[in-house]
């Protein structure tokens, strides 16, 4: 079945949401507007804005902001023509008042995102968006750790309180082919026509776009990705690379090739402080199971305590760490030192 009658998938472009980790929530109000117009153009049907971490992750913690996220909203939802603008939020990190304020600048989806076991606290938020009438996103965060059973369990949650797409998000871009369509399959299996299914992949291991084709083929309609894989980690699926093989392979998605590869190389690649790497601690998060998050704290912890970065990650997939505990990389890094000094 396909998402509509114009699109067989549709696509959210997540380079002003996850991509702001890889800025360090540095963009300006000026970057949103250029980029949103240039993804906008390019037929790229959503686009996401939010601080990295979600509504309200701007603090010690996840890093601040360099411009208030409802500013960036607000310019981008005044920028697009047709693109429709998503927010995402973490319960607890944000609250209910950030997505009413969200919805009141012009984000007319809410994606609710929680780690993969834990969905039941997402069901308020999606109370809350759907009588706002806001379109509602849920989002089975670190997905590899969890069977098939399990997350299919976890969507029904989501589903029921009134999430209307449930993703297997793939955090730590650990997840490889069949593990990704295994998972669809059995969200697709338990949701039937109750809700969509979507996969939000990492390249980490740089299977971005060969997971995300799998994920279609096991029944996604929504699938991430960002321009230039402007994201976490090694970044995200490249929205361009994949738009390019799904034009090969006849599967609709509305976005023009030739504008969206001019848009990621001309308009976004321009605005990233370097191109998202698949290094040694990149493919250790993906090898490790780490959440993709976690990549510029472990690499502070390295440069401070002056310990191994892809040593750090490693043990923080050793501990089976998940986001929100980013304070845990420090103590893996003082217990390197001490290793090393002793
Ligand atoms: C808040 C996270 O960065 C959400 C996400 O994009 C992921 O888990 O991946
Ligand atoms: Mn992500």
């Amino acid at each position: 079945m396909p998402y509509n009658d114009e699109w067989d998938i549709r696509i959210t472009d997540s380079s002003l949401r996850d991509g702001s980790h890889h800025k360090r929530h540095q963009f300006t109000v000026d970057e949103v507007v250029s980029i949103v117009t240039a993804l906008d153009d390019a037929g790229v049907p959503v686009i996401e804005v939010t601080h990295g971490d979600g509504l309200g992750g701007s603090s010690f913690n996840y890093g601040f902001s360099k411009t208030p996220e409802q500013e960036l909203i607000k310019a981008a939802a005044q920028t697009a023509k047709r693109a429709k603008i998503a927010f995402l939020m973490l319960p607890g990190v944000g609250v209910k008042d950030d997505i009413r304020e969200s919805a009141d600048n012009g984000g007319s989806i809410c994606r609710i995102a929680t780690h993969c076991t834990e969905a039941d606290v997402s069901i308020q938020h999606f109370g809350l968006a759907r009588d706002l009438g806001l379109e509602t996103v849920g989002f089975l965060m670190m997905s590899h750790t969890q069977p098939p059973e399990v997350l299919a369990k976890q969507a029904r949650i989501m589903a029921d309180a009134g999430c209307q797409c449930v993703y297997i998000v793939d955090s730590a871009g650990a997840l490889i082919l069949e593990q990704t369509s295994d998972r669809i399959s059995a969200l697709v299996a338990e949701l039937g026509n109750d809700a969509q299914v979507g996969f939000h992949g990492h390249e980490n291991l740089g299977l971005g776009v060969a997971n995300s084709i799998a994920a279609v083929r096991a029944g996604a309609l929504q699938i991430d990705g960002s321009v230039r894989r402007f994201g976490a980690g090694a970044g995200n699926t490249a929205v361009e690379a994949f738009a390019a093989v799904c034009d090969k392979l006849d599967i609709k998605t509305g976005i023009d090739v030739m504008k969206i590869v001019d848009a990621a190389e001309d308009v976004v690649r321009p605005t990233m402080p370097s191109e998202c790497n698949l290094g040694r601690m990149e493919i250790m998060m993906g090898y490790a199971g780490v959440y993709s998050s976690f990549l510029k704290h472990a690499a502070t912890q390295a440069d401070r305590y002056k310990v191994s970065g892809a040593e750090i990650l490693l043990r923080a997939g050793q501990r089976k760490l998940i986001g929100g505990q980013e304070d845990q990389l420090i103590d893996i890094a003082l217990e390197l030192a001490s290793e090393q000094n002793s």
